[in-house]
């Protein structure tokens, strides 16, 4: 698959006087890793349900793999949507989940799926009532990498996992990806722990996209400066300033924009020091100043 794989047109999702989805519109290219990042009640499940058929749209269009979704077996069999709080019949042991996605996804590799049941140290014969919050968390993240769906969605797919497994999870994606290129939507409110994964981000703020943007372009879009607060003052005068502060004598202001070979010996004859601005800074920087001084609850 080549091309687009989600394109959304004036995407609208109204619940009465609540648009939970306002206006939205982006694409989603093949072979690619995307973020969809927002605050809380931001609109982001609401949007992977309706690309995912799970809800319908109120207006817009929507195409998925080139075609509408709903009832569409062609599209529907080539997503994998998994999701925070996953239903099991009651009955179901982890085998008995693996077992169902074989036979759901075309593309499923059982070797791999065991080889991440023993990574994640999952108890391949407990019923799926019995587990902890963790491990259940991390029979969704099996499954969703096993199932090498062209599309691969995971919204917030963590609760309860541990540092270690959220970590076994980036490296297995990355490695399988890399091996098995598809296209893969991860909701988080996480940024800084995906931010290397992550090929493009798309932030979406009460409804509507704040951000639609490369992520290599976003990650070269800010610095900050630190220095003596004269130096920083001279320095940043004429540049737009995301964000400054100052104790004493010291102070750090944070730059959107490249800089230049001038600004840079600039800074250093001006004692300056530079350092990245992570995507997640950026992030909380630019919903703060586009959402009017809403703030931000990323952090
Ligand atoms: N069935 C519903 N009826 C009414 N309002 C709803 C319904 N589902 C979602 N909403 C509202 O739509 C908005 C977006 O919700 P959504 O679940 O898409 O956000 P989210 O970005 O996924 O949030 P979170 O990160 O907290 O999961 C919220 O204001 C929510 O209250």
């Amino acid at each position: 698959m080549t091309g687009n794989v989600v394109e959304v047109k004036g995407l609208t999702k109204a619940y009465g006087k609540v648009k939970a989805v306002d206006e939205v519109s982006f694409t989603v290219e093949a072979n690619k890793i995307y973020g969809l990042l927002g605050r809380n009640g931001a609109g982001k499940t609401t949007i992977m349900h309706i690309i995912s058929a799970q809800q319908f749209a109120t207006s817009g269009e929507l195409k998925v793999f080139g075609e509408e979704p709903f009832e569409n077996s062609r599209v529907l069999n080539q997503i994998c949507f998994i999701k925070e709080s996953q239903k099991y019949p009651d009955s179901f042991r982890i085998i008995d989940v693996l077992e169902v996605a074989k036979s759901l996804y075309e593309g499923w590799d059982d070797d791999f799926a065991h080889a991440l049941v023993e990574d994640f140290r999952l108890p391949i014969k407990r019923k799926l009532k019995k587990l902890s919050r963790g491990m259940l968390s991390s029979v969704g993240i099996v499954v969703g990498l096993a199932s090498r769906a062209p599309l691969t969605i995971f919204d917030e797919p963590y609760l309860g996992l541990d540092a270690v497994a959220r970590a076994l999870f980036y490296d297995r994606l990355l490695e399988d990806y890399a091996e098995h290129p598809r296209t893969v939507i991860l909701s988080t409110h996480l940024i800084d722990e995906v931010s290397r994964l992550l090929e493009h981000v798309l932030v979406i703020d009460n409804g509507k996209l704040l951000l639609n943007e490369d992520a290599d372009a976003l990650r070269g879009r800010a610095c900050t400066v630190s220095g003596l607060k004269s130096a920083v003052d001279a320095f940043v005068r004429g540049k737009e300033v995301l964000e400054r502060s100052a104790i004493g004598s010291a102070a750090t202001a944070t730059l959107l924009g490249d800089l230049s070979t001038e600004d840079r010996s600039y800074a250093q004859e001006l004692g300056l020091e530079f350092a990245p601005v992570s995507i997640q800074q950026l992030i909380v920087h630019l919903t703060r100043s586009q959402a009017a001084g809403k703030g931000s609850d990323f952090e």
